[in-house]
């Protein structure tokens, strides 16, 4: 399991800064339409340099068939579900042998837990691990939105799931009250990380990771 993935690498040197920050994982992203899309060879390459790094495939509405081929290519640790994918698609790629990552993209407003335990528990119940988002609309996810961080504590508080993620808005200087509010255990950055879209900035990664972990310390 993963505390922090830096989603969204595109570069060795992006993937050299998460790995000397301290970051767990890597987010390599399959979505075309994404300005942080990256071409399954040249993912293969820069999960190949990063054998400490756990690697996650972003993906949105892709094939079953297309998202096993590319895991196998890329040989990632795990699948991110990033679309409206369906929990037949979760439970084919589960029982394929693939660990999945179910990206629940929630409203930025107030949050109940009820709201957000309809949307989780199905995809819990079949063994995804939980990433909760902000719905970015047609941009689906890297929307730099933030959710209701008070409103995913009072969640977590009585959940019975203990190795969700929480992602959405989160950049250096916010991580740690979001860690604190939502009692994440686990945290998601793409565009907090970064100096321009698509662009990630190490010393932004080196900040975030350090922030990160100063608040669960
Ligand atoms: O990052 C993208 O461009 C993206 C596009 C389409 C689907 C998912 C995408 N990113 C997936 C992630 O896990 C991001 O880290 C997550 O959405 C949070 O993004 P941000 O708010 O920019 O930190």
């Amino acid at each position: 399991m993963f505390r922090i993935k830096i989603c969204g690498v595109r570069a060795a040197e992006d993937v050299r800064a998460a790995e000397a920050a301290g970051a767990d994982c890597i987010g390599l992203n399959f979505y075309p339409p994404s300005v942080r899309y990256l071409q399954p060879e040249a993912a293969a390459q820069l999960v190949a340099a990063a054998p400490t790094l756990q690697s996650a495939g972003v993906f949105v509405n892709e094939p079953a068939d297309r998202i096993r081929e590319i895991a196998a290519a890329v040989k990632l640790d795990w699948v991110q579900l990033h679309g409206d994918e369906t929990l037949q698609t979760g439970s084919d790629l589960i029982a394929a042998g693939l660990s999945v990552i179910r990206a629940v993209r929630l409203p930025t407003t107030e949050l109940t837990a009820a709201t957000i335990d309809a949307i989780v528990l199905p995809w819990a119940e079949i063994g995804a691990r939980i990433l909760l988002d902000a719905d970015g609309g047609p941009q689906f996810g890297g929307s730099g939105q933030r959710l209701d961080w008070d409103g995913i504590g009072r969640w977590a508080a009585q959940t019975s799931l203990g190795d969700w993620i929480l992602a959405g808005g989160l950049n250096p200087d916010n991580v740690g009250d979001a860690i604190r509010r939502s009692r994440a255990a686990a945290v998601d950055v793409a565009s907090g990380t970064e100096s321009a879209p698509g662009q990630k900035d190490p010393a932004k990664i080196a900040a975030f990771v350090d922030n990160a972990k100063a608040a669960w310390a």
